[in-house]
């Protein structure tokens, strides 16, 4: 792969790399908070980060001090099970975490478009640079909301988009989608690709190893620094 290639962190179990991961993290707001008096994260959703929410919840740092967004949203409200906002409160603003602040994507609207032009101007107020960002990803290869099959997926990709929040609508998206565009998301000092299992093991490497144009790569390739892959079986 051209630009620079990531460094994989492989653990025996999920629980092992849930508290690694965690460290890392926690250790990363910590070093924020005493450079520039506060920390900003950003996480995903889906059906990976619990484990590793609940273990970042518990990490002993001033939380007071935290922002935490996510990289993508649903375009559903947050009493949908759907809902990426609804993960992160449940599993990562409890216990210590409870006092960050938590800023979430999604606004009532009347369409995606409004809702994103909404979400894009809230989170300019945030304390960019990202100190972390965390991703998941799926096994069509689809990152953040980046999906294979989206509309404008140049757009979102654009390293030079001024935008931070964008729509997308993407077949196999399920729902229309709010998320953080390209440049938002590698500004961080840490830039994590959390994937679980085998199957994602095999994509993640097809992407990096072939030309494969997956948006996984795309963001690894345009990253300013090395990604870190987090994987256990
Ligand atoms: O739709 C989404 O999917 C990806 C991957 O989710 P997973 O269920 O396969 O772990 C996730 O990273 C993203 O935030 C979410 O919106």
């Amino acid at each position: 792969m051209a630009g620079i290639v990531p460094h994989w962190n492989e653990f025996a179990t999920r629980d092992e790399l849930a508290a690694s991961l965690a460290n890392a993290v926690a250790d990363t707001l910590r070093a924020a908070i005493s450079r520039r008096s506060e920390a900003f994260l950003a996480v995903s959703g889906g059906s990976t980060p619990g484990r590793f929410f609940v273990a970042l919840s518990r990490a002993e740092l001033d939380w007071s001090k935290v922002t935490v967004t996510l990289v993508d949203e649903r375009f559903v409200p947050e009493n949908s099970p759907r809902s990426n906002a609804s993960l992160a409160k449940a599993n990562l603003l409890q216990n210590n975490a409870a006092a960050a602040r938590f800023a979430p994507l999604f606004h009532e609207a009347a369409t995606v478009e409004k809702g994103a032009d909404l979400a894009d101007a809230e989170t300019r107020a945030l304390p960019w640079p990202l100190d972390a960002t965390i991703l998941g990803m799926g096994g069509d290869g689809h990152t953040a909301s980046f999906f294979p099959d989206a509309q404008d997926l140049d757009a979102l990709l654009d390293l030079t988009s001024t935008r931070i929040v964008m729509p997308v609508h993407a077949e196999t998206a399920g729902e229309p989608r709010l998320t953080l565009t390209l440049p938002a998301l590698v500004s961080a000092g840490l830039l994590v690709v959390h994937i679980e299992g085998a199957e994602k093991r095999n994509v993640i490497e097809a992407a990096l190893a072939a030309d494969k144009a997956l948006p996984v790569r795309t963001v690894l390739e345009k990253a300013p620094r090395a990604a870190e892959i987090y994987w256990a079986p």
